[in-house]
């Protein structure tokens, strides 16, 4: 025992010494501290000098008796498993020949490995069956979370790469969204509502409520989504059961009628936006509008005329604008740290295939076209970045929507695709491109959806990737022409960087819940920082007619209704 210490430990430290020092030879003698009687020498300091003849490199004395085990198992396998051939196989002269007298049955030759066989097989079938039995349905909350699913929060100091402004020249793209984060803003938390909530009605089971309200207000305790109406009562029937919509109308007519309701939120076609909002607004009830306002600056007008009448709040829905991360790209361009602009470019393109040909997008009477529906984002984005309204335009192109099978000489007046350029105030100039069709790269790549915002200026650039939906990815690029580039994200107002000092946030809401969150204050007659005014929206109406009269399409059909408070 004594030895083996001492040679155990003169391993390590030969192990441990530099190379320099290694004995060159097979076999040395040298000094050791014998630890065999006092433990440690080292730390009770009892120290006693020995010579040990040690063998280098040292002799293993393994046992070869693993060795042996295994070659009699896997000989005994083999003699086994040719054992079993023969019994089953072999006929009984030749078995019987073999001086064999007695062996058993040869059924079991074919019911133990059956059994064997059907043994394992219900063994994997009862672990998949206990698997699915015991995992939630896809529409089950912790099919998505749990309670170990926290998002970091960086006001408590916690570090969250993804959200926090990332190093220059990292790659912050390649983060995954994270999953606290996602599930927060698709499972937000319910805080009780206040006693008085405002009680919004919606107009129409339309596909964007969800996101763009009903989602939101979960979390807004001032909110209740209070009724929906849809032309087929089925149809609002089903859709209030999925939303949890306490209320239901058969047409929108007694939507609006109802006394109970506060707020409507107008997310018809285009074309019907108009109509729908004279109407609201006549039945004294506030209104969240989705963009584009109307099909005619001249209709936008009269809307926000009326609820300035009546003293009601009207919003155009462009929810990116009450999220951070616009504000914080228009910041540093107005902090004059990049200089003067020169040039601004906002582009809206989805992959082709994404809508169906008889989506309200592509019906003209509806209020369809490319340049309506997504090209007002771009439109809005560049006149709010320059804080200014085109003074001309300078260019336009576009491509036509062909439904299939029309006929080649179909004349369509429904844009799949708009480029527009503009001269702005102060030498800036600004292009936006929309694009419901994007083909795919060399026919067969799919494209990425592309929502990006950049601006030139005489100093750098900065851009913005992402601006419609930031909330579920951004990146801010500034590039100064000297220095270094930076990348930045701002799911939250912070304060400390020219961005909405004292506007509430967290890092998960979406651009809907920053919108919802001004909406209701302003409805509430409280202070709000971010909005879109009367003027933004009627000026980006008249932009988009004009560009409409530039590719020769016209503008989209006014809308025929009468107000009763138009003379
Ligand atoms: N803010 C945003 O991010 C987004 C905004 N939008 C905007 O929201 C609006 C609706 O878009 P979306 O939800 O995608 O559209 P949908 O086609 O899903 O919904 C439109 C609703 O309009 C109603 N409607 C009334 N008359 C007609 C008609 N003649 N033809 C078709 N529908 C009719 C239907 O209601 P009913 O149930 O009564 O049949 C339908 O539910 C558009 O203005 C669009 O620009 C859209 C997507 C995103
Ligand atoms: O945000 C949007 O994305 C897709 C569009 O078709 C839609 O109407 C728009 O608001």
């Amino acid at each position: 025992m004594a030895h083996n210490a001492v040679h155990y430990h003169n391993e390590l430290r030969r192990r441990r010494a530099p190379p320099s020092r290694q004995p060159s030879s097979t076999s040395a003698t040298i000094p050791l501290t014998d630890t065999s009687s006092n433990g440690d020498a080292n730390v009770h300091g009892n120290q006693q000098e020995r010579d040990i003849q040690v063998q280098w490199p040292p002799v293993e004395h393994q046992s070869r008796a693993s060795e042996f085990y295994g070659f009699v198992a896997w000989t005994s396998t083999y003699l086994a498993f040719v054992i079993y051939l023969l019994w089953a196989f072999l006929p009984d002269e030749y078995i019987i020949w073999l001086g064999v007298t007695w062996y058993p049955n040869r059924e079991w030759a074919i019911l133990i490995p059956g059994w064997s066989i059907m043994t394992v097989l219900f063994t994997y079938f009862c672990y998949f069956a206990l698997a699915f039995a015991r995992t939630p349905p896809f529409d089950h909350i912790n099919s998505v979370t749990d309670g170990y699913a926290m998002l970091p929060d960086p006001q408590n100091g916690a570090y969250n790469a993804y959200i926090t402004s990332t190093e220059p020249n990292a790659i912050p793209e390649l983060y995954d969204i994270p999953l606290g984060m996602v599930n927060r803003s698709l499972n937000p938390p319910r805080p009780p509502r206040v006693e008085q909530p405002l009680r919004f009605g919606i107009l129409g089971a339309a596909a964007i409520a969800p996101n763009a309200l009903i989602r939101p207000a979960l979390s807004h305790p001032e909110v209740l989504v209070y009724a929906v109406a849809a032309r087929d009562i089925q149809k609002a029937q089903t859709y209030a059961t999925k939303h949890h919509i306490p209320k239901v109308h058969s047409n929108y007519e007694e939507l609006l009628a109802d006394k109970d309701i506060d707020v409507i939120y107008n997310p018809l076609p285009n074309g019907l936006h108009y109509e729908w909002t004279m109407k609201a607004l006549e039945a004294g009830k506030h209104v969240l509008l989705e963009k584009p306002a109307a099909n005619t600056a001249e209709e936008v007008r009269a809307m926000f005329d009326l609820a300035e009448k009546k003293g009601l709040v009207l919003l155009e829905a462009f929810h990116y604008r009450f999220h951070p991360a616009i504000q914080r790209l228009k910041a540093i361009v107005d902090s004059g740290e990049l200089g003067k602009i020169k040039q601004v470019e906002a582009t809206m393109s989805l992959p082709k295939g994404h809508l169906s040909a008889d989506n309200i997008r592509y019906n003209y009477s509806l209020g369809g076209g490319c340049l309506m529906d997504m090209g007002c984002y771009p439109m809005n984005c560049v006149r709010y970045l320059t804080s200014s309204n085109p003074a001309s335009i300078l260019d336009v192109s576009h491509e036509l929507f062909q439904p299939p099978n029309s006929p080649s000489d179909y004349a369509s007046n429904v844009d799949k695709k708009t480029v527009a350029s503009f001269v702005m105030p102060n030498d800036v100039t600004a292009k936006i491109t929309c694009n419901f069709e994007d083909p795919p790269r060399l026919g067969f790549i799919p494209r990425l959806p592309v929502l990006n915002v950049a601006i030139e200026c005489e100093g750098g650039k900065a851009d913005l990737y992402n601006f419609i939906g930031p909330s579920w990815f951004h990146t801010i690029t500034v590039t100064p022409r000297s220095g270094r580039a930076r990348k930045e994200k701002a799911y939250i107002f912070s304060g400390s960087d020219g961005v909405g000092g004292g506007q509430r946030g967290e890092v998960w809401w979406e651009t809907y819940r920053y919108q919802l969150e001004a909406f209701v204050d302003r409805v509430k007659g409280r202070e709000v920082r971010t909005w879109v005014d009367k003027e933004d929206s009627v000026a980006n109406m008249d932009w988009i007619e004009k560009v409409y009269a530039v590719s020769g399409l016209g503008s989209r059909p006014k809308s025929t209704y009468v107000s009763t408070t138009q003379t």
